[in-house]
């Protein structure tokens, strides 16, 4: 599996994009999340969205679903091709009533099936998206009373949507078996709805060792000297996992 991020940047971010991937399986491509940036990132990369074949998404802010918009319209009215859009059953009606419906809803398309293959996830249940690509959605902590998945892949590799530190979860999932964590991460206290680095570099060494900070601020580049096993993924730079 290769992963390539259209972004790394956290929500406010303007020197990186908007945090959302690019996984390459066999011939297929999975976007996860579509922000704000996202038809940008790939129009750099040489792409469209017509080079994507699925869509994924964690939850729902404009640094993640933004984009979706736009992804939706071309699809429909320059590409001609429904793309699958797999997302848990607790945000798939929240998606479209309170993000997506104001832009899309128009006549003959008056939900979100007009414009997406619509695959539902389980929390807790892993799905096979592709030959060679699992995915189980985490509910994993955010913003109070709104819904956030983070993503276990192929049962190694764990992809975090925005979330508050949770030491127990990142020691069960090493536990399991998990050998890369790519976390977001805010440089600059107080977290409140992130996990910050200051938590993060008191887990153990075995598990910082695994972790990729990702979903970062500006000031990333005054950070750099400070890491010890943790390192900082970067944009656009493609990488292979098992
Ligand atoms: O309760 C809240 C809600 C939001 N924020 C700030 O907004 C951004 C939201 O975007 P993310 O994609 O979740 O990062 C968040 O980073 C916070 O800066 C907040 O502080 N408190
Ligand atoms: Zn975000
Ligand atoms: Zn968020």
């Amino acid at each position: 599996m290769n992963l390539q991020m259209l972004g790394t940047g956290s929500a406010f971010a303007k020197k990186y994009f908007n945090n959302n991937a690019l996984f390459y399986v066999g011939d297929r491509t999975i976007m996860l999340d579509c922000g704000i940036t996202a038809p940008l990132s790939l129009y750099q990369l040489g792409k469209t969205f017509n080079d994507i074949d699925a869509l994924l998404i964690s939850h729902i802010h404009a640094d993640h679903i933004g984009g979706m918009e736009e992804f939706a319209f071309q699809m429909k009215f320059v590409y001609n091709r429904k793309p699958l859009l797999f997302i848990s059953e607790a945000i798939v009606d929240s998606l479209w009533e309170n993000a997506l419906k104001g832009g899309l809803l128009q006549e003959e398309c008056h939900s979100l099936d007009h414009y997406f293959d619509i695959k539902l996830l389980k929390e807790g249940v892993s799905t096979e998206i592709y030959p060679g690509f699992c995915v189980e959605p985490i509910l994993t902590k955010h913003i109070p009373n709104k819904s956030s998945f983070s993503f276990l892949i192929n049962g190694n590799f764990f992809y975090s949507a925005d979330m508050r530190f949770d030491p127990d979860l990142l020691e069960e999932l090493v536990a399991r078996g998990c050998e890369t964590i790519f976390h977001d991460c805010q440089l600059t206290p107080p977290g409140v709805v992130h996990t910050t680095l200051e938590e993060l570099l008191t887990l153990p060494e075995s598990i910082q060792e695994r972790i990729w900070l990702m979903h970062y601020d500006d000031s990333k580049e005054n950070y750099e000297q400070e890491m010890r096993s943790m390192q900082f993924v970067e944009q656009h730079r493609i990488y292979s996992f098992e």
